[in-house]
């Protein structure tokens, strides 16, 4: 009979599980344009024909004024011939820069927001599943749905905007300076206040409440998750109606925080068009002066009062643009956490290989894991041997880390201390997808997708053929009621198996792991929710079923291990 055995505890080898950053990162906003960086020459263009539309209405407006002004004192239409051409190409192409806009901005910020979304998804996948438990399920999928479309409200309704509002700033500022240098200095600090001044109070103010409001959508979500899956434990034991509550306050604060954001723009909008007045009548009446002294003519005087009054023109979305900056920089640090979370499992490297083919061993000596940096270990000094094609019972008390071995062997899970040496090659030198293609199978929360039973087989061996999958099943004691079925293996199952009995689901992940056929089988909890007679002739069948090769099976049943090879108990108070 193989042995656990104790051992000396060796020094911490690396983190266990990470947690969501608890510090705040200083500019997680220049984190999440890093990520966009790389569509610059999409965007770029988008932003230029922005500011061009926006340039052009401005120039429109001051031509036209020009030429109307002008046109009074009926000169030859020689003189005026090309501001009428003008009027017509600006008008026309004020539209055409409009439409490019949309189309490049679009286009563009689509692009790099489903691209910056594979990255997340990319960044999650070596958290799961032991990194991942740190973050409430709804709460994650809040992070990678409504946070990675904060990216694209960066782009198009924040920094569109603010390029195309510096663009028609910048140039009415210049044209009112050319014209009379006072009025272009007042245009310019009217312009500074509504441009700069107003939208920076917009986002200080909006700063906390983003805050609070991101942190309130993730508890909705949270809970609406909560509601949802665990709607007939809240409805047995009377905790419904609390739920529903936390939901309902949950989502008044939202409706309370989304009224006060509303607010704060609208009085920022309205400042604005104060600004706005302020510079016509300020610009127009220090026009009227110079125009009075002889040093302004007519045309120029009228020019001058459009150009304040259109130049604000496109500083009316800068408010709602620093309100949704406010909202982009929680949404940045939020997925900053997901992205800069240290993954629980280090890979290695230069991976050392690992054969594809059975039988092989696995030594496993004086293991210790941790589940968190700060928590006692759930394995101490655990000594295990699998020899090659034999098969290993692992029983134990609940707690005893039977799991938490069965996740260190498919490197779910690292090793502070100890030893997993597989085919004369230590585990953690190995790359994690290599080790699951040689030790895999069923683990403690084997999930079952909402999808055919087929597919659900087929995850395990997309190229199995119909007879392997009929194996399979019969092994596992499910093939009989599969084909029963009026859909048969085109059944759907629901969400983690909703339509299936708790037997019936534990077989169909037996059934895939049987079909995975890896040289290292690991089985956690095979016949869980199996009546004792059943899972005493399951185990029984999965021991004749994997006669020579290399198993460690974890059970509580005691009866139907008669094929074993050997029965091991972990024994917590020797670890
Ligand atoms: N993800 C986790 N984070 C923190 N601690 C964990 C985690 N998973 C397990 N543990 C802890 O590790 C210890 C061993 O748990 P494990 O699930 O490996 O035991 P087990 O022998 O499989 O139990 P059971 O037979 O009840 O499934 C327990 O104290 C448990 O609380």
């Amino acid at each position: 009979m193989t042995s656990c055995t104790a051992a000396a505890p060796g020094p911490l080898a690396s983190p266990a599980s990470p947690s969501p950053r608890s510090h705040p990162r200083r500019h997680p906003t220049l984190g999440l344009l890093r990520h966009l960086l790389p569509y610059w020459r999409r965007l770029l263009p988008a932003a230029l024909a922005a500011a061009g539309s926006d340039l052009a209405g401005a120039a429109l407006m001051a031509t036209a004024s020009w030429l109307i002004t002008r046109a009074a004192e009926q000169p030859p239409l020689a003189s005026v011939s090309l501001a009428i051409v003008a009027v017509r190409a600006l008008a026309l192409g004020r539209g055409a820069l409009r439409y490019t806009d949309r189309l490049l901005g679009h286009d563009g910020v689509l692009r790099a927001v489903a691209g910056f979304r594979t990255r997340v998804y990319e960044g999650l996948v070596p958290l799961a599943p032991a990194g991942t438990l740190a973050f409430r399920g709804g709460d994650l999928l809040t992070r990678l749905v409504d946070d990675v479309d904060a990216a694209q409200d960066l782009l198009l309704r924040v920094l569109i905007p603010v390029a195309a509002a510096c663009a028609v700033a910048a140039a009415a500022t210049g044209t009112a300076m050319a014209l009379l240098p006072q009025a272009g200095v007042l245009l310019g600090l009217l312009l500074a206040v509504a441009g700069l001044l107003v939208p920076a109070l917009v986002l200080a103010l909006s700063r906390r409440t983003g805050r609070t409001e991101k942190a309130a959508r993730a508890e909705l979500a949270a809970l609406t998750v909560d509601l949802t899956r665990g709607a007939a434990d809240l409805a047995a034991y009377g905790a419904r109606g609390r739920t529903h509550d936390r939901a309902r306050r949950a989502a008044s604060r939202i409706a309370a925080l989304e009224r006060r954001g509303a607010l704060t723009t609208s009085l920022a909008s309205a400042v604005v068009l104060l600004c706005q007045g302020a510079a016509t009548a300020g610009v127009t009446w220090l026009a009227l002066r110079a125009h009075a002294d002889g040093a302004l003519p007519a045309v120029r005087l009228t020019v001058l009062a459009v150009l304040a009054l259109v130049a604000f023109e496109a500083l009316v979305p800068l408010p709602a643009a620093a309100r949704r900056l406010a909202e982009v920089r929680v949404s940045a640090r939020r997925l900053a956490d997901v992205l800069d979370a240290p993954p629980p499992v280090t890979e290695p490297l230069d991976p050392a290989p690992l054969p594809t083919e059975g039988p092989v061993g696995v030594e496993i000596t004086g293991l210790r894991v941790r589940h968190h940096p700060d928590a006692p270990p759930a394995l101490q000094g655990v000594s295990l041997r699998l020899p090659p094609g034999r098969r290993i019972v692992l029983v134990g008390a609940s707690g005893s880390g039977k799991s938490t071995l069965i996740a260190a062997l498919m490197r779910f899970v690292p090793y502070e201390a100890g030893s997993i040496r597989v085919a004369g090659r230590e585990l953690r030198d190995c790359a994690g997808a290599d080790v699951r293609g040689l030790i895999t199978g069923m683990t403690q929360d084997a999930h079952v997708f909402h999808a055919t039973l087929r597919a659900n087989l087929l995850l395990a061996r997309p190229g199995a053929s119909e007879a392997e999958l009929r194996v399979a099943a019969r092994r596992a004691r499910i093939l009989e009621w599969i084909e029963g079925l009026p859909d048969g293996w085109d059944t759907l199952v629901g969400g983690d198996g909703a339509t299936m009995s708790g037997g019936q689901r534990q077989r169909l992940l037996l059934a895939r792991a049987l079909l995975a056929d890896p040289p290292v089988l690991v089985l956690d909890e095979p016949t869980e929710g199996l009546d004792p007679d059943t899972a005493a002739d399951v185990l029984a069948d999965i021991l004749d079923a994997t006669r020579g090769r290399t198993t460690l099976l974890v059970t509580h049943e005691r009866s139907g291990l008669a094929g074993a090879d050997a029965v091991v108990t972990l024994d917590r108070a020797r670890h």
